[in-house]
């Protein structure tokens, strides 16, 4: 086995926008691509995959001024072994500090007969060709196989010593539709770069598909065989289920020292950012419990671990939140804590409670969690104080309605003082000019960071849950709602935390300056 040293770089090559584009629902302007090639080369990717110019007008200009505007990275574009697909990279890469042309062609018996209906000879010819073209135009040029995998070894050993002999540096190996185990993965690249003529000379990689949920795990196995390039994506988006994360990929060798300790150059307290750029643009989030970049990746609900976790935070967490963006980790309160976890968040809110006054809170707390997922400050705060700071602010009626190019909302809210407020706003959509009215009507404005809305139980008992974070006076403050009706549990999530503003405010009296 040939685990890597600090001395053998592991180079990522980044194709979140071309392999990662190519699924359904991820289509980027090329703006958006050049915005986040841009958080690529931040991140430090080693190669940036920028598209396959000759698949539209639009791809090529994305990547004519990627390669124009984007430094610190390489910039590749993906070519068929095919003149016109060849001369469009060329043509969009000029401008580009470090371009590359990756050419590929299949080469298992599958996609010889039924997609390109070529023999072995042809396919060869092919690859030569394709590589021969490219590197006229480039020094740097990557040959893929595609289907690698499901290639017979011999033949692929072939084609690969004619892409080497064309002139190609780097060789890639597609487990194109994610059918591959680790203990294969290894086994086929120790036996390339065994079989390969002039396998000292070029860098292997491997490209991994996610089709069995094994392409972070076969890219580290396909490392340990020998390659030094892999090609993965930002939250792992790529055709069908996708292809290796990145954001996996590189923290599994950051994290594992002495054994995939390889330097890869990433900044990795950048991931969360550029997950969540990359969410922002394709409007597609990853799931909560997405490795690394998922909201419940540090999060801890269960009263058992959250135990552990204020004892020593290594019993349940194997990476620093901070070495990968997040501000830290979370101790969540929910159905599942303990008193552990709620003593001390009671603490840190400024409470320090009897024994029997805080098993009375548990309970009231736990009952809440019923109706909703998560207990948050404001609910144990409502839970200890009582009413002692007034009832804040409530929701008697609303009304949406759409006018012209605007949605209308109006809202009456019963105050603190028990008076009947009334207050209108517009906005682009419900949910902007809702939260508007509010706004309008309790004289509390807060920068929204975060909202979503959550559906619990199901059938007659479906209510909505939302969830939402606003920040004010430099500190973030969330609000929850729950209700049948998503947008009125919306705006009691608002108000809940418009309401906690003025608790604080009411605590804490701003000093006036003289
Ligand atoms: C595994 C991967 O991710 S491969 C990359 C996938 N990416 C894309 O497909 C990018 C988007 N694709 C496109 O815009 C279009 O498919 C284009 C512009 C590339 C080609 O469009 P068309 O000319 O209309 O061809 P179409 O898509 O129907 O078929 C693909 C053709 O390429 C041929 N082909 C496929 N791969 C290769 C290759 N690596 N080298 C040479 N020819 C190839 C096929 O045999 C087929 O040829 P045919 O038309 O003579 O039968
Ligand atoms: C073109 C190659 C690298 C590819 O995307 C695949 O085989 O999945």
């Amino acid at each position: 086995m040939s685990h890597p040293t600090t001395t053998d770089r592991i180079r990522i090559f980044d194709t979140s926008l071309r392999d990662g584009e190519q699924s359904p629902g991820f289509t980027m302007s090329a703006s958006q691509k050049i915005a986040f090639a841009h958080a690529l080369a931040e991140l430090g990717v080693d190669v940036i995959e920028a598209g396959f110019p000759n698949s539209s007008p639009a791809d090529f200009g994305a990547v004519q001024a990627i390669a124009r505007e984007v430094r610190g990275a390489s910039i590749a574009a993906l070519a068929r072994c095919h003149p016109g697909d060849i001369e469009a990279c060329a043509r969009a890469l000029d401008g580009a500090a470090a371009p590359r042309i990756h050419a590929f062609i299949s080469t298992s018996p599958l996609h010889r007969k039924h997609k390109l209906n070529m023999s072995r000879e042809q396919v060869i010819e092919h690859a030569s060709m394709g590589v021969t073209l490219a590197r006229n135009r480039v020094d740097d040029v990557e040959f893929s196989a595609e289907d690698a995998f499901r290639t017979e070894r011999e033949f692929l050993v072939e084609v690969f010593d004619a892409a080497v002999a064309a002139g190609a540096r780097t060789l890639n190996v597609p487990d194109t539709v994610g059918y591959a185990t680790p203990a294969e993965i290894r086994a086929l690249f120790e036996y390339l770069r065994a079989n390969v003529k002039g396998a000292d000379g070029v860098v292997f990689s491997a490209h991994c598909h996610n089709d069995l949920g094994l392409a972070v795990a076969n890219s580290l196995a396909a490392i340990e065989g020998g390659a030094r390039q892999v090609e993965c994506t930002i939250n792992g988006i790529g055709e069908r289920a996708g292809n290796a994360a990145l954001e996996e990929l590189v923290m599994a060798m950051k994290v594992r020292p002495g054994y995939f300790n390889a330097d890869t150059g990433i900044d990795t307290t950048r991931l969360l950012e550029t997950s969540r750029l990359l969410s922002r643009i394709t409007g597609i989030q990853v799931q909560r419990n997405k490795a690394i970049v998922g909201l419940n990746a540090f999060a801890h609900e269960s009263g058992i671990h959250q135990h552990g976790m204020l004892k020593h935070r290594d019993t349940y967490e194997i990476m620093r939140p901070q070495d990968v963006g997040w501000p830290d980790s979370q101790i969540v309160l929910g159905r599942h804590s303990g008193r552990a976890a709620v003593a001390d968040r009671l603490r840190q809110l400024g409470y320090v409670l009897e024994d029997e006054q805080l098993d009375q809170v548990i309970a009231a707390a736990k009952a809440l969690t019923q109706t909703q997922h998560i207990i948050h400050d404001a609910d144990l705060q409502r839970l200890v104080e009582g009413e002692r700071y007034g009832p804040g602010w409530r929701i008697s009626a609303m009304h949406l309605s759409d006018a012209d190019d605007a949605t209308h909302a109006r809202v009456d809210l019963s105050a603190p003082d028990g008076r009947h407020v009334v207050q209108s706003a517009e906005g682009d959509g419900p949910i902007e000019a809702l939260f508007a009215a509010l706004s309008h009507a309790t004289g509390v404005g807060f920068v929204l960071e975060s909202y979503e809305v959550h559906s619990m139980g199901v059938g007659a008992d479906a209510r909505g849950e939302a969830n939402l974070s606003g920040r004010i006076d430099g500190e973030t403050m969330s609000g929850q709602g729950t209700s049948r009706d998503v947008l009125e549990a919306s705006a009691i999530a608002w108000l809940d935390v418009a309401n906690r503003v003025l608790r604080m405010r009411q605590a804490q009296p701003r000093v006036e300056a003289a």
